[in-house]
């Protein structure tokens, strides 16, 4: 797949099968829309081709609301549709010269004249344009005089793929992770480098590599312990995580830390990444580190036998 972070890098292309939208999370919904662009692109010889906008038009509209976060960074979006098979995506910045084209702008501009559009997959309800003032209407009036074809998502499906995408940031923000993987198809997760903390964890017994999330934009699952996966160095361990400001040492900034089983070695500056399995329990402040070290051993227990229900039930 290709990547382009402005349209100016792009090449027309002789046939270009286009869907235009943010795609958070790639889920179910989505898979069944870019699975059908991609077939299209091969039965009509084209190339698909994928026009997303970030940062995400919303925060250029409206840049006091920051608390707009998004399932999945552009880094993990562009991973997953590469392997869906999509041949072009276009990450477009969503500046104000581009929500000042006008409907018919943006259709000859854009999709046609720069992409090379001739296929079109889009929801019934697909705004676009100055004040998101075109719509199917200019779309279908545009298509036979430009000479592409637009090919409607209905609206069930829609609703589907508008439900999902809340829904899923909605679990995750309740601390509902293994609801959240069952409508992404794949577990949520975390990628990052290991930072250094307040090195207490090993004083404990239970050292904790904490991960910074460089993307502001990224959501966090809510406050609380997690069974998680951990991917690094193409190798998967099992660990228990921890989301939270540890009111048990007055902690100041919320942190993202894990317990790594059956590993010892110092792994600062690695990026690391944490599938979220399972939600165990709420952030509790206790009375000391001794009453903090016996819960976490207790956790510990917990995440084992987590993992062991999951791996009688293969
Ligand atoms: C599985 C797990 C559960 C945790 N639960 C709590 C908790 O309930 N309350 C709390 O204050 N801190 C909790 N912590 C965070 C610890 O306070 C933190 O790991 C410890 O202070 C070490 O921090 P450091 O990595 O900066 O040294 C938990 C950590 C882990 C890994
Ligand atoms: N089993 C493990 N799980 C997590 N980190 C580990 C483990 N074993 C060794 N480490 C290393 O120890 C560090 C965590 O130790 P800790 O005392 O909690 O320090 P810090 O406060 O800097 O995170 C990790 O960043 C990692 O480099």
């Amino acid at each position: 797949m290709k990547i382009y972070n402005n349209l100016a890098e792009f090449k027309r292309l002789d046939h270009a099968v286009v869907t235009i939208g943010t795609y958070d999370g790639v889920h179910f919904g989505h898979r069944k829309i870019i699975s059908r662009l991609c077939d299209l692109a091969k039965s009509n010889g084209g190339e698909s081709v994928i026009l997303t906008f970030f940062p995400h038009p919303r925060l250029i509209i409206d840049p006091e609301n920051q608390d707009l976060k998004m399932i999945n960074t552009i880094e993990e979006k562009a991973e997953m549709l590469e392997k869906l098979g999509v041949d072009h995506l276009i990450i477009t910045p969503f500046t104000r010269d581009f929500s000042n084209l006008s409907p018919d702008e943006y259709i000859r501009e854009i999709l046609v004249d720069t992409i090379g559009l001739k296929n079109l997959i889009v929801g019934y309800d697909h705004r676009f344009g100055k004040n998101r003032s075109g719509g199917m209407k200019e779309l279908l009036e545009s298509a036979s005089k430009l000479g592409f074809e637009v090919e409607q998502i209905d609206e069930q499906d829609i609703n589907d793929v508008a439900v999902s995408s809340t829904k899923i940031r909605e679990s995750l923000l309740n601390g509902n992770v293994a609801l959240a993987a069952t409508y992404l198809g794949y577990p949520f997760s975390l990628y990052g480098p290991v930072i250094k903390g307040d090195k207490i964890g090993r004083t404990i017994g239970f050292p904790t590599a904490n991960i910074f999330i460089e993307q502001a934009y990224k959501l966090i699952p809510s406050d609380g312990i997690y069974a998680v996966t951990i991917s690094m160095e193409n190798q998967n361990y099992r660990g228990m995580a921890y989301i939270g400001q540890r009111p048990t040492i007055n902690g100041m900034t919320r942190n993202i830390e894990v317990n790594i089983f059956d590993f010892d070695r110092e792994i600062y500056g690695q990026y690391i990444k944490m599938n979220f399995m399972e939600f165990l329990r709420h952030d509790v402040k206790f009375t000391g580190l001794e009453a903090l070290k016996i819960q976490l051993q207790k956790d510990k227990e917990d995440t084992i036998s987590y993992f062991e229900k999951i791996d009688n039930s293969i």
